[in-house]
Order: C-alpha cells, then sequence, then structure tokens
C-alpha cells in the first residue's frame, strides 16, 4: 500500500496545535488572527484595500467544504471568489461558501456584496460566532491560474448565525508576504 499522497484537489485543514513543524511567528501572527481580515489589510495599506469579486454563483461544494458545513457531498451552495487587493495587488484569494439550503431561509444577501467586503457583514452582525480557525496549504488547482503555486498557505473558518454557515477560507499570495517584508514597520 504506498504511502498516503498529497492528492492534487485535497487539503487537510488543521488547527494551530497539530501544526509541525511551526512555521515563523509573523507567519502564526497572520494565519491566526481572529480579527477581521479586511480591517487588518486596511491598516496595512493605509487604506488602499479593495475587493474586487472573481466568480459568484451557485455550484456543487467540494467535499471538505460540505464536510465542513455539515452538508452532503455536492450539496449546492453560493461560492463567492475574490481577491482582497493592496494597492491594487491581488494579496488574498479568498473563497466564501454557504449552503443554498441555509441561504434561502436566511436574510444574508451574499450575491448583493459585489465590491463591498463579506467582513463587514460578518464582523458587523455580532450574531455571528466564529470557529476555530484552521490552515493548510492551498492545493494549487483550487487557484486562479495566475496565481497557481505550491505550499501557499491558507487559513478557513466557519462563521454561524442560527442555521446559516459562512465558510470563509482565504490563501495569503506571495505578493501578500512581499508588502509585508517591504514594509517590516507595519508587522
Ligand atoms: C471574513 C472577512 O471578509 C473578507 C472578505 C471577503 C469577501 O468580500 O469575499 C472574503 C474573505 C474575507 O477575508 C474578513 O474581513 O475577515
Amino acid at each position: 500500500m504506498p504511502h498516503s499522497i498529497a492528492l492534487p484537489d485535497a487539503c487537510q485543514w488543521l488547527t494551530q496545535s497539530l501544526l509541525n513543524p511551526l512555521p515563523t511567528p509573523l507567519t502564526l501572527n497572520w494565519l491566526f488572527d481572529e480579527g477581521s481580515l479586511t480591517r487588518r489589510l486596511t491598516w496595512l495599506s493605509n487604506e488602499g484595500f479593495s475587493v474586487t469579486p472573481l466568480f459568484e454563483g451557485w455550484q456543487p461544494l467540494r467535499d471538505d467544504e460540505c464536510a465542513a458545513l455539515a452538508l452532503a457531498p455536492a450539496s449546492i451552495g453560493w461560492v463567492r471568489e475574490v481577491y482582497l487587493r493592496g494597492h491594487g495587488q491581488p494579496w488574498v484569494f479568498a473563497r466564501s461558501v454557504a449552503a443554498r439550503s441555509a441561504l434561502q431561509g436566511d436574510g444574508l444577501h451574499m450575491d448583493e456584496l459585489g465590491s463591498r467586503s463579506l467582513g463587514e457583514l460578518l464582523f458587523c452582525d455580532r450574531a455571528f460566532t466564529r470557529q476555530a480557525i484552521e490552515v493548510c496549504h492551498y492545493p494549487r488547482a483550487w487557484l486562479p491560474t495566475a496565481d497557481q503555486a505550491d505550499n501557499l498557505w491558507a487559513r478557513r473558518s466557519r462563521f454561524d448565525r442560527g442555521a446559516l454557515s459562512v465558510l470563509v477560507a482565504e490563501v495569503f499570495l506571495p505578493s501578500f508576504w512581499q508588502a509585508l517584508h517591504d514594509h517590516p514597520e507595519n508587522c
């Protein structure tokens, strides 16, 4: 039986306690920060922050997403993929999903967000509770073609409000780490 191999389109999401070896303290700081990434990137970019939608629509969700949302495999959900940009540069690729069955009974209109940040909805409504942050090296096949690379750190967490759960995954792109390196005073 061959050793377990990394499938090209799967990732094992881990909480910080299971990480071994640990990434650098700076990487850990950004991966496990429980605040709004929108607000932190707005600060890092000196208000030069923007959100650009790449894809929005109903799709069968991935196996890891269905498992995290306690859905049957290939359940239909709303998918929102965006770039979080600093000074126009893509710093983070984000993919947020929620089950169609839960959204239809809820007032959260992800489809009306456009270039507004989902974070503003999730962090302004105190009824949302954030579950544990998990991390992985994001499968390159899940990234936009222009960003496909191995071993990019990603984090995900689930935001719950009653019967609605929104799963948010954020992949830190090389240009983000470069921006941090160029402005160590902002670390
Ligand atoms: C959850 C947040 O919302 C951010 C905004 C997103 C969007 O607009 O699609 C996606 C990922 C998040 O980084 C946040 O600001 O922390």
